[in-house]
């Protein structure tokens, strides 16, 4: 799913109205229309729904909003920015809603603010995409006085006062708090991005049938990856497969202490499907490995504690995953030089490789090109710096990833991953259940497996992703987001797999 520009999305609403065709009163009554169906799937009868609606478009969604849930017996009140002038769709709106003999409540001044007592449901509708310059005045004050109340507050399109995609000059406080965002037809940008998470709260997506040959047409460098994204990818296992056919995969990880690391990197990939795993670890991990992951070959190393010395024959796989928890000893370091020095084809780097790299930067043009790198945002600072917001974290995560000519998955709600060709995806599964110990060494094992597949390391990169966070998804139903632990992860990644395929097979049916 394509992310597109707050100019792209006007242009998108233009060809609608003129291709469908549809007037856009209609359009904006078929927006209206998906936000009352979500928010009558979950309001209580008797809550009572405050719409606070501004002078363009977006407040003729809210207008039509609270019409809409009148007309299904809910009690609804608006309050409307005093203004000289409204959008005409605004303001048929605003007819429309008085028609029906209910009152409009202008606000012209603070005093007219009303106290939001804490029972009742706030409509967000203040400024959507149209948004273009930061609020002040009124509607700021508007902002924080709704922003100060305890009630829950459902943001229209955007949260009120956010620009769809840079804010990095714009004001914390003059922008809505929501506990939800309807967005409409796609994401944008900023509410994917972590430093306005607690503006947005869950945001949801909601088709209101713009064209889509329209968007399939427009160029963007950020799209929103879903599940029929992820199916066109996806290759079913083939009937005459075997299992030299999906390739061989070695983990490379583990240290003294830390071997839980590489027995959840080595689960991960048998459960992502390469044909063969192999694991590379110190000498005492030897039995807890072969205990722990009976299906993958375990390696010896001269190490006893930590991975060191020489290096095997690393021909044989078709992938390489190294760094889950296998340290930052000099000799591991030099491990870890040497496995780079010998092996052309991408691999995955992650944890402790990230930070032996981190401090090695004349060994960067020793990683092979595309390979996939899996920092979190901490072990990616100590690569690129520090940033002073979400858009300059964007700057950077697309310049290393251009510097390096590898896949850079920044790891996090909605995990960004950053394209040597300059695109940047976002995911859509996950949850914070799994801001937990060994997540990150369960996606390298999936990645690993994916490369030994022969998916090419764009794909990998985006499918190892979502397949994780969708495995964090079942898991967290499951068990409940605070008791999922890193080992749940593989366990439901067959899910996933059964997900893609079913997908798959429903869009191409005969
Ligand atoms: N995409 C789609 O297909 C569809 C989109 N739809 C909806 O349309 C929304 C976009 O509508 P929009 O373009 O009318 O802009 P909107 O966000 O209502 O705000 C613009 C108004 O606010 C004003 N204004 C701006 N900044 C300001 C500030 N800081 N402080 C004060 N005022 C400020 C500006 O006036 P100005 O003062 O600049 O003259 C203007 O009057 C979109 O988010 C979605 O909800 C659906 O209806 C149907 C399908
Ligand atoms: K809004």
């Amino acid at each position: 799913m394509k992310i597109l520009s707050a100019a792209q999305i006007r242009l998108a609403d233009q060809y609608t109205i003129a291709h469908e065709p549809i007037s856009s009163l209609a359009l904006m009554e078929r927006a209206a229309t998906q936000c009352t169906q979500w928010l009558t799937a979950r309001l209580r009868p008797h809550t009572p729904v405050w719409v606070f609606a501004g002078t363009g478009n977006n407040g003729g969604d809210g207008l039509a909003i609270a019409r809409q849930l009148h007309g299904q017996g809910y009690a609804t009140a608006v309050f409307v920015l005093g203004a000289a002038k409204y959008s005409a769709d605004c303001a048929a709106n605003l007819t429309q809603y008085e028609a029906l003999g209910l009152s409009i409540n202008y606000l012209h001044h603070i005093s007219d603010f009303p106290p939001i007592p804490p029972n009742v449901l706030v409509v967000d509708a203040l400024f959507g995409s149209g948004l273009n310059r930061p609020c002040d005045g009124l509607a700021a004050a508007l902002i924080e006085h709704l922003n100060a109340s305890r009630a829950n507050i459902v943001a229209i399109d955007l949260p009120s006062g956010l620009f769809c995609e840079d804010n990095s000059q714009n004001i914390d406080e003059n922008i809505i708090a929501a506990g939800h965002t309807l967005s409409l037809h796609l994401p944008k940008l900023a509410l994917l991005l972590p430093d306005y998470q607690h503006k947005i709260g869950q945001m949801h997506v909601l088709p209101i049938g713009l064209n889509e040959d329209f968007i399939k047409n427009q160029h963007t460098d950020y799209q929103f990856i879903t599940l029929a994204d992820c199916a066109a990818m996806y290759r079913p296992r083939q009937q005459f497969g075997h299992k030299g056919t999906y390739g061989h995969a070695l983990v490379v990880a583990g240290s003294r202490g830390k071997m839980g690391a590489a027995v959840l990197a080595t689960r991960a990939s048998l459960r992502a499907g390469a044909g063969l795993v192999s694991v590379l670890t110190a000498e005492c991990g030897y039995t807890i490995l072969q205990t722990t992951a009976p299906e993958a070959m375990t390696l010896l190393n001269e190490g006893e504690n930590y991975l060191q010395g020489k290096i095997p024959e690393l021909t044989a796989y078709q992938a390489i995953g190294v760094g889950c928890g296998i340290g930052t000893e000099t000799e591991t370091a030099m491990f870890l030089g040497e496995i780079l020095g010998n092996y052309q084809r991408p691999m995955v780097i992650d944890a402790d490789a990230l930070n032996v790299l981190a401090t090695r930067p004349d060994w960067h043009g020793l990683i092979p090109a595309q390979s996939i790198l899996t920092p979190h945002p901490k072990e990616f600072s100590r690569w690129a710096g520090r940033w002073d917001n979400d858009t300059h974290k964007l700057q950077l995560l697309n310049d290393l990833s251009k510097k390096l000519q590898c896949h850079i998955v920044l790891k996090g709600a909605y995990t960004a991953i950053a394209h040597p060709n300059g695109q940047v995806t976002f995911n859509s599964t996950g949850n914070a259940g799994m801001a937990t110990g060994g997540s990150g060494d369960t996606l390298t094992g999936i990645l690993t497996a994916l490369l030994a597949q022969g998916y090419t390391p764009e794909t990998a990169s985006i499918l190892g992703v979502w397949l994780h966070g969708f495995a964090g998804d079942c898991a967290a139903a499951h068990y409940g987001q605070e008791a999922l632990i890193a080992s749940d992860l593989a366990e439901f990644l067959g899910e996933g797999f059964k997900a893609l395929g079913k997908e798959k097979q429903q869009n191409s049916l005969l």
